[in-house]
C-alpha cells in the first residue's frame, strides 16, 4: 500500500487560457515523503486539488497501488480514494473534541476498534492526555498534530498536506517539522506536501519536485536539487 504513479497530468481552469499544470509525471515509492515547491502561481495547489479530487484534469492518469483513481474514463470520488488530507488551517471540527475529531474518519469501524485507533493515534502524536479537549483549547502545534492524527487514522495510502508549517512560528515550526517527519516515517506512510518554503522542503522531504509555471523544473533528492540544479529557476529558488 502506498505506491503512487502520476502520468502526464494536464489541467486548465475553465476561465483560463493557460494550463495550470502541464505534462506532470511523478512516481512515489511507499513510505517516501515528497515536497512540491515553486514560486507563487506555479501550480502547487492545483496539483493538490487534483490529487484530493476537487479538480479534474483534462488528460492524464493517477494510480495508487495499481488502482486507477483518475484517467480518461475513471474518477474515484474523494472519500473512496484512500487519500488523507491535512489542511493549512488544520480544519478541525470546532465542536468536536480531539477524540471525536480523530474518530470521524474511522466511524465505520466497530466501537472497540474506533477506541483503539483513537488511543494509538493520540499516542503517536503524543497527545494522550488531550482527548477531551476542544480544538480552541489547544496550541497551533497541537491542533496540527490532531489534524495529522485524524488524517492518519484511516491508514491512507497517500497523505496530502497543504503548507503544513505555514501557520506556526519559527521555533515551533522547526520542532514540528522534525516531529511530523518522524510520525510519518514511523507509520511508513507515503506523503506529498506543498510548500512555498525551501527549507521546509529540504529538511523534511526525501524527494523534492520544483514547479515552474505548471511544469516540472526538476525532481530530485534535497542534495541533488541544491547541488546540481537543472536550470536557473531551480538555482534561484534554492538561493
Ligand atoms: N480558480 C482558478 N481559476 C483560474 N485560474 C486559477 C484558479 N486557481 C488558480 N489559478 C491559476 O492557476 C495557476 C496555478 O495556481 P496555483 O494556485 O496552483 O499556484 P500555487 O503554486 O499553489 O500558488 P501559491 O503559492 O500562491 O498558493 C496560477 O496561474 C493561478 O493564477
Amino acid at each position: 500500500m502506498g505506491y503512487i504513479k502520476i502520468n502526464n497530468l494536464n489541467f486548465k481552469y475553465s476561465n483560463s487560457r493557460e494550463d495550470a499544470l502541464r505534462d506532470f509525471n511523478l512516481s512515489i515509492k511507499k513510505g517516501e515523503i515528497v515536497a512540491v515547491v515553486g514560486e507563487s502561481g506555479s501550480g502547487k495547489s492545483t496539483l493538490l486539488r487534483i490529487l484530493s479530487g476537487f479538480e479534474v484534469p483534462y488528460r492524464g492518469e493517477v494510480e495508487l497501488d495499481r488502482r486507477t483513481l483518475i484517467s480518461e474514463n475513471t474518477f474515484v470520488p474523494v472519500e473512496k480514494r484512500g487519500v488523507g488530507m491535512v489542511f493549512q488551517d488544520y480544519a478541525l471540527f470546532p465542536h468536536f473534541t480531539v477524540e471525536e475529531n480523530i474518530r470521524y474518519g474511522v466511524d465505520r469501524l466497530s466501537k472497540r476498534e474506533q477506541r483503539e485507533t483513537v488511543k494509538n493515534m493520540l499516542n503517536l502524536v503524543d497527545l494522550g492526555e488531550y482527548e477531551k479537549r476542544y480544538p480552541h483549547e489547544l496550541s497551533g502545534g497541537q491542533q496540527q498534530r490532531v489534524g495529522l492524527a485524524r488524517a492518519l487514522a484511516p491508514k491512507p495510502g497517500l497523505l496530502l498536506m497543504d503548507e503544513p508549517f505555514s501557520n506556526l512560528d519559527t521555533n515551533l515550526r522547526h520542532r514540528i517539522r522534525d516531529e511530523l517527519k518522524e510520525i510519518i516515517k514511523s507509520t511508513n506512510t507515503t506523503a506529498l506536501f506543498v510548500s512555498h518554503d525551501k527549507e521546509d522542503a529540504l529538511m523534511v522531504a526525501d524527494k523534492v519536485v520544483i514547479l515552474n509555471k505548471g511544469e516540472i523544473a526538476q525532481v530530485g533528492s534535497p542534495i541533488e536539487v541544491v547541488e546540481s540544479p537543472a536550470n536557473e529557476y531551480v538555482s534561484n529558488f534554492f538561493k
